[in-house]
């Protein structure tokens, strides 16, 4: 199997959301019906069906990936037939589900009902949350540190959700300015706060290992949204809040 012919799961739509077999468009020409679909919308999706259908679509993943990591191998003039190389296909293709694994979480399901009505006028900021993700031009690690802040307008977020949220939109291939975005948005989906604030520091491998070899560089990007774009008091709050120890 060569890897062109797998293009179909390889490629991720705009949303990078994960799309139901029953939902899924007939394929183009280019697309095999065998193989397993591209991860799309999962947005309006019926859990139950959901893992059934995903429990599934796993297993064919893992086939399809697997044959892909043994091309890789032999490409790269290894013997896979050797011992320590014999189930490295299909362990990479596991590992591989799993760092991608956002593309199967929606936002909704991450937050259920962890949304309560609280009048709080002060600034919740929930920093240094861990973050491991894949750049999407090389697929090499990249990671670090998020800080989320927002102000809350009669709600409030259950403070582990922000970390869930951070998780669906790392585990997914990225590049670090679209992260921090659509970390910002989907806080303020959640809960209409009056603004929310978002940094995200991370060393990105690519640039560390290969390519411009810069083993101490970090990149820092910011999102702010609201009153943390609009105020400068805010935004400087919730910037000293989140350097402070
Ligand atoms: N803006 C942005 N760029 C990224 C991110 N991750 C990786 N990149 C960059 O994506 C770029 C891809 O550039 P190309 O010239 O197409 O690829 P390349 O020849 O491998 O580039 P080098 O890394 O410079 O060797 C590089 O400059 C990477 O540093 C990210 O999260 N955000
Ligand atoms: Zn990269």
């Amino acid at each position: 199997m060569s890897l062109s012919t797998n293009n179909a799961i390889t490629k991720h739509s705009v949303n990078g959301n994960y799309l139901l077999p029953s939902t899924l468009p007939e394929p183009t020409d280019e697309e095999d019906s065998s193989k397993p679909p591209r991860r799309m919308s999962i947005l309006q999706s019926d859990k139950a069906l959901r893992d059934h259908d995903s429990k599934l679509i796993y297993t064919q993943r893992v086939e399809a990936i697997s044959h892909c990591y043994e091309e890789i191998l032999n490409s790269l003039g290894e013997d896979i037939h050797r011992q320590g190389l014999l189930k490295t296909p299909k362990r990479a293709a596991e590992a591989i589900l799993f760092f991608t694994k956002g593309y199967e979480q929606a936002v909704s399901d991450v937050v259920s009902d962890a949304v309560f009505d609280e009048e709080c006028d002060n600034m919740v900021v929930i920093k240094d949350i861990d973050i491991f993700s894949l750049c999407e031009h090389h697929l090499v690690p990249f990671f670090g540190k998020v800080s989320v802040g927002y102000l809350p307008n009669k709600k409030v977020i259950g403070l582990s959700k922000v970390a869930r949220i951070v998780e669906v939109f790392s585990r997914r291939l990225q590049v670090q300015e679209r992260l921090t975005r659509e970390i910002a948005e989907a806080i303020k989906e959640a809960i209409n706060p009056h603004g929310v604030g978002v940094i995200v520091e991370c060393v990105h491998m690519c640039m560390v290992m290969r390519g411009a070899q810069k083993v101490n560089s970090r990149t820092i990007t910011s999102a702010m949204i609201g009153v943390f774009q609009e105020d400068v008091k805010t935004r400087e709050e919730f910037v000293s809040l989140t350097r402070s120890k």
